[in-house]
């Protein structure tokens, strides 16, 4: 049954120090690309340590039904592509459920082909908006049809020839560059998108691991610009995936807040951006070391070793959220129990996200006693050291149908005075199957 029909909500408590040693499963934006550019490439692809949460496994599906073979074989997934060009119609919509990262580059993926494929998703992929994949396949000559205001269900129909765009992304998105690349790869000549804000880079790096021609550089006014030649050959890899910081991050903040703690986790992806989480977390005080620094698969990965530490509030520089954008909820909560006030802004993203994450971390703040003041893009946090007062043990956190949320409140439980119960503890599977067991390990109160 997918995650989110019948919710089960979840408490946390106070719990004893936590400790151990846990390894976090794979990268959930590096396992929906291995899948898509394994199923479009020739050959055989390999990927060790792909993430099985329900967001990737439907990624999984649609490959198949755009006419890939995608096994799993002992622990690796192994991909028999079709060759960049031959993805097949599907003769039925793809259901994405959860995940806005699967339905908005399988768009891109699909969307050059001469060929019709309708999207679909459950009730919180299908409020989030769709336009702004949709505004540059347009561009390239896709005829689109969907729900009002660029929403799900959207049927796509491809032209015989696409044309390659010279794009520049209106907003933060690395979902949205992904999807014009892919579509580009699709298309005669080269397609161009330009980001004036740098967003996560996996889809270019694993590009041009698998044979496109992709180069990046950056312009004037520090923009990356990106071009890939379209139509190229692609080429069957094996791909190992490293652990998911946005994952790690639960753990690692839990260990921050319960005193004592200790835990070290493992073969944690340290892609730059993907570390402003981190980043701010030392700036905040905290007691994280950054073990055996290497890199892995054309990415670099660390280990970390967390202790509890006494976090002082900051102001988090707006520019550090395209590179921590879905840890912010997580370390919301870790501003709830630092000394003083953190500030952090341009959030505005947040508002897309599987909830509207801004509002409903506010509401959850405030429900847990937590003073807190929200804007439009901004949210700021006055902690409480110690967790004194905060957690309350008559009312649920609503989750929305948002894993991010669900987990950032269990892990608020954990050193809150009084308990923090979740509304629906289901969704987490979508992108971190066994939290609750990876938790209870450590010594974790959750139930
Ligand atoms: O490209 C990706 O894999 C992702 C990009 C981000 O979304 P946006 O591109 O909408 O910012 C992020 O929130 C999401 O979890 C994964
Ligand atoms: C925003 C997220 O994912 P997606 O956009 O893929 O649903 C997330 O995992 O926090």
């Amino acid at each position: 049954m997918s995650a989110g029909l019948i919710a089960k909500p979840a408490i946390a408590r106070r719990s004893k120090a936590l400790g151990g040693t846990v390894r976090i499963r794979g990268d959930k934006s590096i396992s929906h690309r291995a899948l898509m550019l394994g199923g479009l490439a020739a050959g055989r692809t390999r990927i060790a340590g792909l993430l099985e949460g329900e967001d990737v496994i439907n990624t999984a599906r649609a490959m198949r039904a755009l006419g890939a073979t995608v096994r799993e074989e002992g622990g690796t997934w192994i991909v028999d592509g079709l060759g960049n060009g031959a993805l097949l119609e599907p003769e039925a919509p793809l259901d994405f459920g959860n995940a806005g990262t699967g339905c908005r580059l399988t768009m891109g993926l699909v969307g050059a082909y001469d060929f019709t494929t309708t999207f679909v998703g459950d009730a919180s992929l299908s409020k989030r908006p769709m336009g702004r994949v949709l505004d540059p396949l347009r561009q390239m000559g896709v005829q689109v049809a969907s729900a009002e205001g660029g929403r799900l269900p959207v049927t796509l129909r491809g032209p015989k020839t696409a044309n390659p765009v010279n794009y520049r992304v209106p907003m933060a998105s690395a979902q949205v560059k992904s999807a014009v690349l892919l579509a580009g790869l699709n298309a005669p000549g080269i397609t161009t998108v330009i980001e004036p804000v740098i967003t996560r880079d996996h889809t270019e790096r694993m590009l041009q691991a698998f044979g496109a021609n992709l180069a990046v550089e950056t312009g004037n006014e520090g923009e990356r610009i990106i071009r890939l030649e379209g139509q190229g050959r692609l080429t069957g890899q094996d791909i190992d995936v490293p652990g998911d910081p946005s994952s790690a991050a639960f753990p690692l903040v839990a260990a921050l807040l319960v005193p004592g703690s200790d835990i070290t986790i493992l073969n944690v992806l340290m892609n730059p951006i993907r570390t402003g989480l981190i980043v701010t977390l030392l700036e905040m005080g905290a007691q994280i070391d950054v073990l055996n620094a290497r890199t892995a698969g054309g990415e670099d990965v660390a280990d970390l070793r967390v202790r509890y530490s006494e976090l002082k509030g900051i102001t988090v520089p707006e520019d550090r959220a395209p590179s921590m954008i879905d840890e912010y909820p997580v370390l919301a909560v870790a501003a709830a129990f630092a000394e003083g006030r953190t500030i952090m802004s341009g959030l505005e993203e947040l508002r897309v996200k599987e909830s509207d994450r801004l509002s409903a971390v506010a509401a959850g703040l405030k429900l847990t006693g937590v003073d807190c003041e929200e804007a439009p893009a901004a949210l700021v946090v006055h902690g409480r050291p110690g967790g004194k007062g905060l957690g309350n043990a008559a009312a649920a956190v609503a989750t929305h149908l948002d894993h991010r949320i669900a987990m950032s409140f269990l892990v608020m439980g954990l050193a809150s005075e009084h308990p923090v119960t979740v509304d629906d503890a289901t969704m987490i599977a979508t992108s971190f199957p066994g939290f609750l067991e990876l938790m209870a390990g450590l010594g974790a109160a959750i139930e």
